[in-house]
């Protein structure tokens, strides 16, 4: 089966003045292959500046790439309309305390991109946002709340069902559980793991922690100065590290690692 997403010899590079009548180049990441089945999840790690960050906002569109490909289920994602890319990859961002606006309710933060993307009539896009509530464990009368009324995992289920609402192939979650503690971190986790078996979207997720890691991808890509160092099944990435980037990663945010 064709992979949902296809990248191929991607590059970003980041001009940044130098002095008064000079610049330098900054290469956030080169020459990255990947591809990512449907329904299955690409965890992307490494160490703070390895390129993390800007990879996953070239490929939500966020960022435009220097040189390379990206492919959605084969298409050139540069012949997609900017409608159709909004409803394929969606993005987590990682602090939904920032990301969703106090100023306006759950039910018009999910009704936006419904309108602004959909041709669904009103009473369709309230069909639409009832069943993305329930889809993430909210009940209706959230709707009229504003985000500063939520609870932190709440505004967390929000930030989800907004991603979710477009019924999107990919969502790409950039750190998503890096501001809950532990137990609610696996409720989310948890509830991803179960939309991703009703829905089978497919997930990209940048990570620090490597036990949360290892429980929630199927694949691990390391990244490390830019360069994919090591990439592959996430057991056989955590049971036997090739790369000693990978080895102090592990070290670092999984203590039971021994190797
Ligand atoms: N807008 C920018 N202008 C110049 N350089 C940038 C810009 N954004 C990122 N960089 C550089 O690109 C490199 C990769 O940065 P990136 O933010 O992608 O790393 P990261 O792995 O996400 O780090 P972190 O885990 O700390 O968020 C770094 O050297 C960074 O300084």
């Amino acid at each position: 089966m064709q992979p949902i997403l296809s990248v191929s010899n991607l590059s970003k590079c980041f001009k940044q003045a130098d002095g008064l009548f000079s610049s330098r180049t900054i290469t956030a990441f080169g020459g990255v292959d990947f591809t990512l089945e449907r329904g299955r999840t690409l965890a992307i790690v490494g160490e703070s500046g390895s390129g993390k960050s800007a990879l996953i906002r070239t490929l939500a569109g966020l960022l435009t790439a220097t040189s390379g490909r990206i492919y959605i289920d084969g298409k050139p994602i540069g012949t997609l309309s900017s409608q159709q890319r909004c409803t394929t990859i969606r993005m987590i961002f990682q602090d939904p305390n920032y990301s969703l606006n106090p100023k306006i309710t759950v039910g018009k933060i999910l009704n936006a991109p419904l309108e602004l993307n959909t041709d669904l009539n009103k009473e369709e896009r309230h069909q639409q946002i009832l069943e993305t509530l329930k889809l993430v464990g909210l009940l209706p009368d959230y709707l009229a709340f504003y985000p500063d009324m939520l609870s932190n995992v709440q505004k967390h289920q929000v930030a989800i069902a907004r991603a979710m609402i477009l019924s999107p192939d990919i969502i790409i979650a950039d750190e998503v559980l890096a501001t809950l503690d532990i137990s609610l971190r696996f409720k989310i986790v948890n509830l991803l793991i179960k939309i991703q078996k009703i829905k089978g979207t497919s997930y990209i997720f940048v990570a620090h922690n490597m036990h949360l890691v290892r429980h929630i991808s199927d694949d691990i890509m390391v990244l490390h100065q830019g360069s994919i160092i090591e990439k592959g099944p996430s057991e056989e990435i955590c049971e036997n590290p090739q790369h000693e980037q990978t080895k102090y990663l592990l070290l670092t945010h999984q203590p039971n690692f021994r190797k």
